[in-house]
C-alpha cells in the first residue's frame, strides 16, 4: 500500500499467497445463559450460538433475560420487556426514552466492531438475511461505565433518537464469531498503544477503534530469512569526543560521512543544521535531494550529542493518530514542526521480498490495506528486504497519502556495511502547524518509475481510469482513488 523507501512500489501482481501472523487469541465459544421469568410467553426468539464445532438452536418466549459471556466475562445484559416491541439493557426494565437519559452505563452499539455489537444493531440479522427486522436496543457494559469517563475517545457514538426504528418483531438472531464491544476495543487498542512514548488516539467522529489485530512496537521485528550484519562488520569514526552538539564530527575529517553523497562531491556535509534557528532539522540540501543520511553510531569516538546524530535518538514529538472523516485513520503532531523537522521512523516486520509477494497476494484478494515499504535503496527489489507494517508498526503506520504532502520519508543507515536494513524517517517539508494532518505522497516513487511515455500523465495532475488500469496491469502499481482533496490531487495514489 505504501510506496518504496527509494524507486519502486513491490509488484503486488505476481504475489501467489500470505502468511499472516496472527496477534489475536483465537474466539472462545459464546456461552448464552436465558432465564424465563414472565408468565406471559406470547412470542419466541430463536437464537443461535455458533461454536468452532456446533451450532445450537434454542427457543425462547418472552418476556425473558439473556446474557452473552465472551471469555467467562459478562458483556450483555438484555431485557424484552412485555411491550410488543421493547428491548432494553441492564438489570431493571426501562422504557425506551428512560434508558436514552441514562449516563454513560447505557451505551449504544456501534457500528461495525464485530459480531456481538452487529447482533445488537441488528446488523447481523440483515448480512445473514436470517430475519426481517430488527429492533433497536440498548445494551449496558461494565466496562463501558467505567472507561468512557477517563477515554480519550471524547464523543461516544450516539444511538437510538435518530435511528430508524423497524416494526415487526424479531425472529431469528444468528450469532458470528465473538468480538468485542466498542468499549472493550477502545480498552484494548489504549492498553496496545501505552507501549509507546507520547503517542495519543482521539477520535470525534464515531465509536470506533483501529484495528486490534495489530501491535505497537520500538523497533523493528526481524523476520524469518532476514540477515542482518552485524556489530562486527559496524566502523565508528574517530572524530574527537568534545566536540559537541554545535560542531559534531569534524567537518571533512568524519569516515561516517564517506559514503554520503557530499563526500562524492568532493565535501562531507552533515545531513542536520547546527544552527540556533533549526537545530538538528535536515538541511534543505539533503531534503530536497531525498539523498541517503549517514549518522554515527555506537562504533564512534563521538558522543551521542553529537549533531551527525538525530534519527537515531527517536521520536520527540507528541504525535496523535485521529479518525479522518474519509481516510480511515490518521497522523498529526501536537506541536509546531519546522522544515527539516524529524517525526518519528516507519516501523514494521523486516520480511524478504518471497514472503512480502505471498502477503501482497493475500491482501490484493481481500481487498486489504497493504502497509509494505521496500527496502530496495541500494539492491535490486527481488534481493531486498522490505518492512511490514500491518501487523506491527509504529505511528506512522497511520499516515496517509496526499498529493500535496508535508512531510517526505528519507533512509537513514548507521551500519555502512548493511545494506539491506537502515531506517525510514519522515521529515517535515515545510512548517506544519500543531493539528494538522501529516501525510507524505505515496506515489512519489512511482513517479520515478514511470517512464517517459507516461511522464504527460503525471504532469496533467488527473490520471484517467484507462491510463490507471493499464499501469496496473504493466507495472503492478495498484490504483487508488484519491481522497486528499489538494488543490493539485492527481485523483489517483499508487500503492
Ligand atoms: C498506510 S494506510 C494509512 C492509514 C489508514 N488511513 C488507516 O486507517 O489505517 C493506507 C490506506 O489509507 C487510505 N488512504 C490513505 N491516503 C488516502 C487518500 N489520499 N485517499 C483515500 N484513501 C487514502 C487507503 O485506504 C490506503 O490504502
Amino acid at each position: 500500500m505504501l510506496p518504496t523507501s527509494q524507486t519502486s512500489s513491490l509488484d503486488h501482481s505476481k504475489q501467489p499467497g500470505e502468511t499472516p501472523i496472527s496477534l489475536q487469541p483465537q474466539p472462545s465459544p459464546i456461552f448464552i445463559q436465558r432465564t424465563l421469568s414472565g408468565a406471559r410467553p406470547h412470542e419466541t426468539l430463536d437464537i443461535r450460538t455458533k461454536s468452532s464445532s456446533s451450532t445450537v438452536s434454542q427457543s425462547i418466549s418472552k418476556p425473558y433475560q439473556l446474557s452473552l459471556n465472551f471469555n467467562k466475562r459478562r458483556i450483555i445484559d438484555l431485557t424484552l420487556s412485555d411491550d410488543e416491541d421493547e428491548l432494553i439493557s441492564g438489570p431493571h426494565k426501562k422504557s425506551r426514552s428512560s434508558s436514552q437519559s441514562t449516563e454513560s452505563i447505557v451505551e449504544p452499539l456501534g457500528k461495525s466492531n464485530g459480531a456481538i455489537s452487529q447482533v445488537a444493531a441488528g446488523k447481523a440479522i440483515k448480512s445473514h438475511e436470517t430475519a426481517s427486522a430488527s429492533r433497536p436496543f440498548h445494551f449496558a457494559s461494565k466496562s463501558t461505565k467505567v472507561r468512557e469517563k477517563d477515554s480519550v475517545f471524547p464523543s461516544p457514538y450516539s444511538w437510538g433518537a435518530s435511528s430508524p426504528r423497524p416494526t415487526s418483531a424479531v425472529s431469528a438472531v444468528k450469532i458470528g464469531p465473538p468480538q468485542p464491544s466498542p468499549a472493550i476495543c477502545r480498552e484494548t487498542f489504549l492498553r496496545n498503544l501505552s507501549v509507546l512514548r507520547g503517542v495519543t488516539i482521539v477520535n470525534t467522529l464515531d465509536d470506533s477503534s483501529p484495528p486490534l489485530d495489530f501491535k505497537f512496537i520500538e523497533e523493528n521485528v526481524i523476520g524469518k530469512g532476514v540477515h542482518r550484519a552485524t556489530d562486527e562488520f559496524m566502523s565508528g569514526c574517530t572524530c574527537r569526543k568534545d566536540n559537541g552538539r554545535q560542531i559534531g564530527c569534524e567537518y571533512l575529517a568524519c569516515e561516517c560521512l564517506e559514503d554520503s553523497i557530499t563526500a562524492k562531491e568532493g565535501k562531507k556535509m552533515f545531513p542536520y543544521s547546527a544552527a540556533s534557528k533549526d537545530p538538528g532539522c535536515l538541511r534543505s540540501f539533503y531534503l530536497e535531494g531525498g539523498f541517503h543520511i549517514f549518522e554515527c553510531n555506537k562504533k564512534c569516538n563521538c558522543e551521542s550529542n553529537c549533531k551527525n546524530r538525530v534519527v537515531q535518538h527517536g521520536r520527540t514529538v507528541p504525535l496523535e493518530i485521529f479518525k479522518t472523516s474519509n481516510r480511515g485513520w490518521g497522523l498529526r503532531c501536537k506541536v509546531n514542526l519546522k522544515t527539516g523537522q524529524f517525526i518519528d521512523t516507519y516501523r514494521g516486520e523486516i520480511i524478504t521480498h518471497e514472503e512480502a509477494e505471498r502477503r501482497g497476494a493475500k491482501r490484493r484478494r481481500d481487498d486489504q490495506d497493504n502497509y509494505f515499504f521496500d527496502l530496495d535503496r541500494w539492491e535490486d527489489e527481488s534481493e531486498g528486504y522490505v518492512c511490514d507494517g500491518m501487523y506491527m508498526g509504529g505511528p506512522t503506520r497511520f499516515m496517509n497519502h496526499s498529493c500535496d504532502s508535508n512531510c517526505r520519508q528519507m533512509t537513514v543507515s548507521y551500519n555502512h556495511a548493511d545494506v539491506n536494513i537502515y531506517d525510514l524517517a519522515f521529515f517535515a517539508t515545510e512548517p506544519i502547524p500543531a493539528g494538522t494532518e501529516l501525510t507524505f505522497d505515496y506515489s512519489a516513487s512511482v513517479d520515478e518509475d514511470l517512464d517517459d511515455e507516461d511522464e504527460d500523465v503525471e504532469q496533467s495532475w488527473v490520471i484517467s481510469e484507462k491510463k490507471a488500469q493499464e499501469l496496473e496491469k504493466r507495472k503492478g502499481y495498484r490504483p487508488s482513488r484519491c481522497l486528499c482533496g489538494a488543490w493539485n490531487c492527481r485523483g489517483y495514489f499508487f500503492t
